[in-house]
């Protein structure tokens, strides 16, 4: 008989209550269940009816794994899925949150701690649809970003994750959603999933809400503020990503008030779901709904009635997939949690996988793979690069400055820990989730290696990682690249944020003798107060990526400097946190602040 869900003439309402109605209580709790891709197969596809896949960081088939082991990793969890009696395809999401980077070869653009500096939305918008691109490349059709994080302590180990501490900046990168799933047509009403077909992506705007507020900026804690900072600080981005169409958003880990946002119903559903009207759905975090008690772990059956109560739709479980598919089970058959709630998180559900033709097109090709690493979207990283760079002293003289640098000269040196590895200028959540040190994680191009690109053919290059004595003499100028190793969310918390050893002597046994400029990789701010004055430049390039060929073309004069601070850099950590705007601002450099230089 003619399955109208299966028709896609009829009208988006027509085909979800259509399906609705044919579908049983454990299919519904099918499509409410993401798991991990080490704990899934076809046959627990079929057998489970789940809903949704994941790759959490560094989860990839095989090492090194080309777009083909993918798409076909993809397709065979999807056969499993589309076996199923009502043939539901699954939706594969993973952390594309600077290009698709669990994936070798794909472009690393900067972390979003160095977009917030370009202030560029249209920038950012041509890196989500380059990042869809290759994320559908490799057959995946979902990626867990933006982060709309508010970060308010660099102590926070995801700041760099977020594009600034100032709100006005990341509500201007949420343009970043519609470069990932596409323009939201004119006609459309406001709230609803948009996604516009096989080159975009479903979207995540994350960690709902206030994830980058807690106190002292410890990863998953507590966020205490009143409403006035809640609405004004926190909670504006989420109303620009559900206007333009946002389809799905991520709970955050942390609290709010004492209260964890998994399970946090007034905010969930009363104000994003009925006040902001969103209509795609609500994914937890990685066992966030564990975390709801303490310790965690300690009554799931209660994590789980809380947070479907509260208003989660789709459950990251992503390991334990019986436990959570039981559990929901004996809450709905013993009117713990009522059928009315299942049926509201499916539907939304349902509705994200119409809206982006998963029905008609459930199975991947190899037709983009050739958007994986591409050198045009490589190209649009340096870019990217080139403006997320602030240049903050230029000179020990205001009428000596010494960018950009000439390219002509008869010896230069290039030092320290950060010149030469590419792990360290990707930071965390890169090819692994704490990310990779060393130069064999991915293909890019390191700083030194963009230095040596860029300068005359007669000028030589010197490279010394931790130089012990220097001569004055044998060198024009020095580069030197330090920072912080990478890290990826509580690993990242830091109460020191000091640059990591021997960058401080590197800086000394340089600076001291040879003219200099220290270009700072590093996710946020971090102690350079008390090596300003024996340099003659500073660079902060946070994390650049792949493209280091950017950092190249500004230090010597291609592209001018015009990167602005997007954070204010403390003098001192006992300061923090102090933002833009705080009554007692006593910054080092205060946000908005960068030197520019002209093209040469
Ligand atoms: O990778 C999936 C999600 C990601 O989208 C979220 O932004 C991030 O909060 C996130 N964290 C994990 C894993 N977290 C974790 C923390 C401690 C121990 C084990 C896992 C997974 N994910």
């Amino acid at each position: 008989e003619h399955m109208k869900y299966k028709d896609p003439k009829q009208k988006l309402g027509v085909r979800i209550k259509d399906l609705m109605k044919r579908m049983t209580l454990e299919e519904k709790i099918g499509q409410m269940t993401q798991i991990e891709r080490k704990v899934a197969s076809a046959d627990v596809m079929k057998k489970y009816f789940i809903g949704s896949l994941l790759s959490g960081g560094g989860s990839v088939p095989k090492p090194n794994a080309s777009a083909e082991d993918w798409v076909n990793m993809v397709n065979e969890f999807q056969k499993g899925a589309l076996k199923t009696r009502l043939g539901i395809p699954m939706i594969y999401g993973i952390d594309a949150v600077h290009g698709h980077n669990n994936v070798y070869k794909a472009t690393i653009f900067p972390h979003n701690v160095g977009l917030g500096v370009t202030r560029d939305p249209n920038l950012v918008k041509r890196i989500g649809a380059a990042t869809a691109l290759e994320v559908r490349a490799t057959g995946i059709q979902y990626a867990f970003s933006p982060c709309l994080a508010i970060c308010r302590n660099p102590r926070w180990g995801r700041c760099y994750e977020s594009y600034s501490e100032d709100v006005n900046i990341v509500r201007s990168m949420t343009e970043i959603i519609p470069g990932l799933q596409g323009d939201v047509p004119a006609n459309m009403s406001k709230g609803v999933p948009f996604v516009d077909g096989k080159k975009k992506v479903v979207a995540c705007a994350k960690h709902f809400v206030a994830d980058g507020g807690t106190v002292n900026g410890i990863d998953e804690n507590n966020t205490v503020i009143d409403s006035q900072g809640l609405f004004s600080i926190h909670m504006p981005a989420y109303y620009d990503s559900v206007i333009k169409g946002v389809a799905t958003v991520m709970a955050s880990y942390s609290s709010l008030n004492g209260e964890r946002m998994h399970a946090n119903t007034h905010l969930l559903t009363g104000f994003l779901k009925e006040r902001l009207n969103f209509r795609g759905f609500v994914i937890s975090d990685w066992e966030g709904i564990n975390r709801i008690t303490n310790p965690a772990n300690s009554n799931y059956t209660y994590s789980v009635q809380a947070s479907v109560m509260a208003g989660v739709d789709m459950i990251m479980v992503p390991e334990n997939y019986t436990d959570f598919i039981g559990n929901l089970t004996f809450l709905v058959k013993n009117n713990f949690v009522p059928m009315s709630r299942i049926d509201d998180a499916v539907k939304r559900i349902l509705r994200v996988k119409f809206v982006m033709g998963l029905f008609e097109d459930p199975m991947a090709d190899l037709s983009l793979a050739k958007y994986l690493g591409c050198q045009e979207h490589r190209e649009l990283a340096r870019e990217a690069v080139r403006k997320s760079l602030v240049l903050l002293k230029n000179g020990k003289k205001p009428d000596q400055p010494l960018l950009p640098l000439p390219k002509k000269a008869r010896r230069i040196l290039v030092a320290g820990t950060h010149a030469e590895n590419l792990g360290y200028q990707c930071g965390g959540w890169t090819i692994q989730w704490q990310g990779v040190p060393g130069n064999n994680l991915t293909i890019g191009t390191t700083i030194s290696k963009a230095i040596m690109n860029t300068v005359d053919p007669s000028t030589e290059v010197v490279y010394q990682q931790n130089p012990v004595l220097v001569e004055s003499s044998q060198f024009d100028y020095a580069i030197v690249v330090v920072g912080e190793p990478p890290y990826a969310e509580m690993y990242g918390d830091s109460s020191n944020l000091t640059i990591l050893d021997p960058g401080p002597s590197i800086i000394k046994n340089v600076c001291g003798i040879v003219k200099c400029v220290v270009v700072v990789i590093s996710g946020r701010p971090i102690v350079i107060e008390p090596y300003v004055e024996k340099m003659d430049a500073l660079v902060a390039a946070w994390l650049p990526g792949t493209e280091g060929q950017g950092v190249a073309d500004v230090l010597f004069g291609d592209y001018g400097f015009t990167g602005k601070l997007a954070r204010t850099w403390f003098k001192r950590v006992d300061q923090l946190p102090m933002n833009v705007g705080d009554p007692h601002y006593d910054p080092l450099f205060p946000f908005g602040f960068g030197l520019t230089t002209q093209p040469t």
